[in-house]
């Protein structure tokens, strides 16, 4: 049996050793085990800090978040009422069901809609699914946002907050040269909205790092001397690359004390201005995660 699931956590359990855990509490994948070179045992590839809550008390500092629908602080009406990344990633979704279950890969969908808790924040109609896909050196996540309503159009933003598992040192993810950034590290707010133009191909983490690409190819190169992984995307026009280094990890509750030294987040996703889907109308943004032996 591949799939297990109990206590408000869902483990896949790929046949060759590969393995995955998602929470039901915001959907968040809590840990990815693959091999990372050829014949390798399977070890980690995400980061999830120490002193992250697992209870549900609060986001989860590491794994995969889900954002929606606000990424950030919100910026839209809708989303007025709304704390920083939306509520995505701290409601508790609802197990749906098995997709996949064969030497191919495994794959479970969970679901969330509007609860009392939601609604009372935000009140638009809408229904997302997150499918969550386990092969041999893979590891797919699609988001499928449905407008319900009947008349009214939906407007989010939606984002996966992957923390990769490296040597941030070591680490550097590309190509992004020539592409607009925003640099959320600027002081001011004038600074932070002005698009600055990347001079470099790959980009490194070794000083506080928070740039929200625009417009970025959808497909990136994570590589670090003892590995590579690949993220092929569609439907996420956006890529923010973050690493708080000790000058904000610091400040960071639930993050461990050199806890950045151990990470790079490369978060696909529609992270400046809005996707807006027409009542009755599904948008699906998704990533496929590859190990490159
Ligand atoms: O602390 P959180 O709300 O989980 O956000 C963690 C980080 O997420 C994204 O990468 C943003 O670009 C960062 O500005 C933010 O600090």
């Amino acid at each position: 049996m591949p799939i297990k699931h109990d206590l408000g956590k869902i483990v896949l359990q790929h046949p060759k050793g590969p393995s995955a855990e998602v929470l039901l509490y915001g959907a968040t994948i809590v840990s990815w085990t693959s091999p990372i070179s050829a014949g390798a045992q399977p070890t980690e590839r995400l980061f999830v800090s120490a002193k992250a809550a697992l209870d549900g008390t609060k986001p989860v500092r590491g794994g995969i978040p889900v954002v929606f629908p606000c990424f950030g602080a919100p910026t839209h009406p809708d989303h007025a009422k709304l704390s920083q990344h939306g509520f995505g990633r701290n409601q508790v979704w609802k197990f749906d069901g098995v997709v996949l279950d064969n030497q191919a890969g495994v794959s479970v969908r969970l679901t969330l809609e509007p609860n009392p808790e939601i609604s009372a924040k935000y009140t638009k109609a809408f229904h997302l699914a997150y499918v969550v896909t386990l092969a041999e050196h893979q590891l797919s996540t699609d988001l499928h946002v449905t407008n319900t309503s009947v008349g009214e159009d939906l407007e989010f933003q939606a984002l996966l907050h992957n923390y990769f598992h490296v040597p941030s040192k070591d680490v550097s993810v590309g190509p992004l040269k020539n592409l607009n950034y925003y640099d959320k590290t600027e002081a001011t707010d004038e600074a932070r909205a002005t698009a600055k133009v990347e001079s470099r191909d790959r980009v490194d983490v070794k000083a506080y790092t928070d740039s929200v690409y625009d417009s970025a190819p959808g497909e990136y190169d994570i590589t670090w001397p003892a590995g590579h992984l690949h993220i092929s995307t569609k439907n996420f026009k956006d890529v923010v690359v973050w690493n708080p280094q000790a000058e904000a990890g610091s400040k960071i509750g639930d993050m461990e004390a050199g806890g950045w030294d151990s990470f790079v987040c490369v978060e696909p996703g529609i992270a400046r201005g809005f996707e807006i889907l027409g009542a009755g109308k599904t948008w699906v943004g998704q990533q496929v995660i590859s190990v490159k032996l």
